[in-house]
């Protein structure tokens, strides 16, 4: 595929991933999940990222001089060629956020919903809108607006739906590159129900459109370091039988992950089950019989899943996307996390901008807290163990996310051999006279009073944080947002 042929004087396409950078040696506080119900604290460490930013070395217990000593004659690195980054006390470095669904398109809609659920708020608000970003300049604005945006709260890497117009979805694929956000790109398939201004007019036309966009990325990024081509069937309701077939078929052939919504709303089951008879009446069946169950499937939702459902989902390996804020505010209802999580389902969180009102994974972490404890509530059962703690939100916002876009190795923590895709976190240590001059807004919402444990601060954050506690974020190593 050649270029799209409208400005694009800051996409910087393959070189972008490849620049060379520094060696970085990071110093302070480092924070990451170790298991789904534990965080692990290095404090005073040393984390050396080689200019490819990988991870090359994590030493706790070491200062910039025991470093200049130890890990930089051991990397032969020279300390002149090396960049120092030093966390200021109170800061912490913590593994980006995977925002594993959101849609791009549907940036500008963020809090726009009213009393809509699902299938009136579709019609409503966001068809238009997306059918809208055809239109090259508008898709450059939005599309660069809402990557800046996931960036500064901490987003490193995002699973998006773009639209279903190939070259404003390749738009949002070199966008990415060129802002270092890694990301999966999908572009929309869907060949019914939607309004006719807004469809793809046959399955074999949806399956032509979907390879261009993939070899787009495919030619910008051969190697799939930050962008991959996702399979994106919008959801059953909104494809044939034909289409999904072949994007079933397609995904046999490529590999490639896939990403869909299931089991959100009550009349969308209901719908399926209309326009699916031979499935009986399993939302998850009718995927699997066109072959889009795979172990590299992001299932979005999973809201009212039944249990044979969920065991299919775990047969096949299927991966959820939690997305708490959207189902509250499209009132789609409380997904039970916990069952998931028990039946061996790998789960992460997602925005699901815009069903979902926010930006931030953070938000939906905390939001996941809340829904779980509202489900405790609902069925009258009061097990502690039913609630998400801080830990296992964190955990699902960063390693249950890397397992579900399928990125476990390479992102989610820090460990040697891992990226360095990572977010410098600070919170407002109160009487610090510098920063209280600040006026205010530089603060932002968390105040640690200098009593509180680490685990207590992590807990201020996650209920009370949100973008001015993000103060740098990295990429492959690369910084791809600072706050100032
Ligand atoms: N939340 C959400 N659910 C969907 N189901 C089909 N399309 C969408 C969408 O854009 N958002
Ligand atoms: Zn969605």
């Amino acid at each position: 595929m050649g270029d799209i042929g409208m400005p694009t004087a800051t996409l910087g396409g393959s070189t972008e991933t490849k620049s060379p950078s520094r060696n970085k040696l990071f110093l302070g506080t480092f924070i990451h999940s170790k298991t789904l119900t534990e965080l692990e604290y290095l404090h005073n460490a040393a984390v050396a990222v080689n200019s490819l930013g990988t991870i090359v070395a994590v030493s706790p217990d070491t200062d910039l001089a025991k470093a200049q000593t130890t890990i930089l004659p051991q990397l032969s690195w020279l300390s002149e060629d090396t960049e120092i980054i030093v966390a200021k006390p109170g800061q912490f470095f913590f593994p980006g956020f995977i925002d594993t669904h959101l849609h791009a398109s549907q940036y500008p809609n963020v809090g726009l919903f009213g009393n809509s659920t699902l299938l009136d708020w579709l019609n409503t608000y966001t068809f238009p809108l997306e059918a809208s970003l055809s239109s090259l300049p508008k898709a450059q604005k939005v599309y660069s607006r809402v990557i800046r945006k996931t960036l500064s709260h901490g987003t490193t890497t995002a699973a998006y739906y773009a639209t279903i117009d190939v070259p404003a979805t390749n738009l949002l694929a070199d966008l990415c590159l060129s802002s270092g956000q890694r990301a999966l790109i999908g572009r929309v398939c869907m060949d019914q129900l939607g309004p006719s201004y807004y469809l793809d007019e046959s399955p074999a036309e949806s399956l032509t459109k979907t390879k261009q966009c993939i070899e787009h990325v495919l030619t910008k990024d051969p190697k799939m370091e930050l962008i991959t081509p996702i399979i994106t069937p919008r959801f059953a309701p909104a494809c044939s039988a034909p289409l999904m077939k072949e994007l079933g078929q397609l995904a046999k052939e490529t590999d490639l992950p896939v990403q869909t919504h299931i089991s959100e709303n009550k009349n969308e089951i209901a719908l399926v089950a209309s326009l699916f008879p031979d499935a009986g009446d399993s939302y998850a069946e009718v995927y699997d019989m066109f072959g889009l169950l795979t172990p590299k499937t992001i299932l979005a939702h999973a809201v009212h899943l039944t249990e044979k459902e969920a065991d299919l989902v775990r047969e096949r390996r299927s991966k959820v996307s939690h997305c708490p804020c959207s189902n509250s505010a499209i009132t789609s209802g409380a997904a039970r996390v916990r069952w998931l999580l028990d039946k061996g389902i790998e789960v992460g969180l997602g925005t699901d901008m815009s069903g979902g009102y926010s930006p931030s994974v953070l938000e939906a972490a905390r939001h996941a807290v809340l829904v779980s404890r509202h489900i405790c509530m609902d069925e009258g059962r009061s097990e502690e163990r039913d609630k998400l703690s801080v830990e296992e939100v964190l955990y699902l916002a960063t390693r249950g996310g890397a397992k579900v876009v399928g990125m476990e190795r390479k992102i989610g923590g820090l460990e040697v051999g891992m990226e360095w895709d990572v977010q410098l976190v600070g919170l407002h240590e109160v009487g610090d006279e510098e920063e209280e001059e600040d006026g205010g807004e530089e603060e932002g919402n968390v105040d640690v009073f200098g009593w509180e444990s680490w685990e207590e601060k992590v807990a201020k954050w996650v209920y009370n944080g949100d973008d001015r506690n993000t103060k740098k974020v990295w990429v492959r190593g690369r910084l791809v947002h600072e706050r100032r």
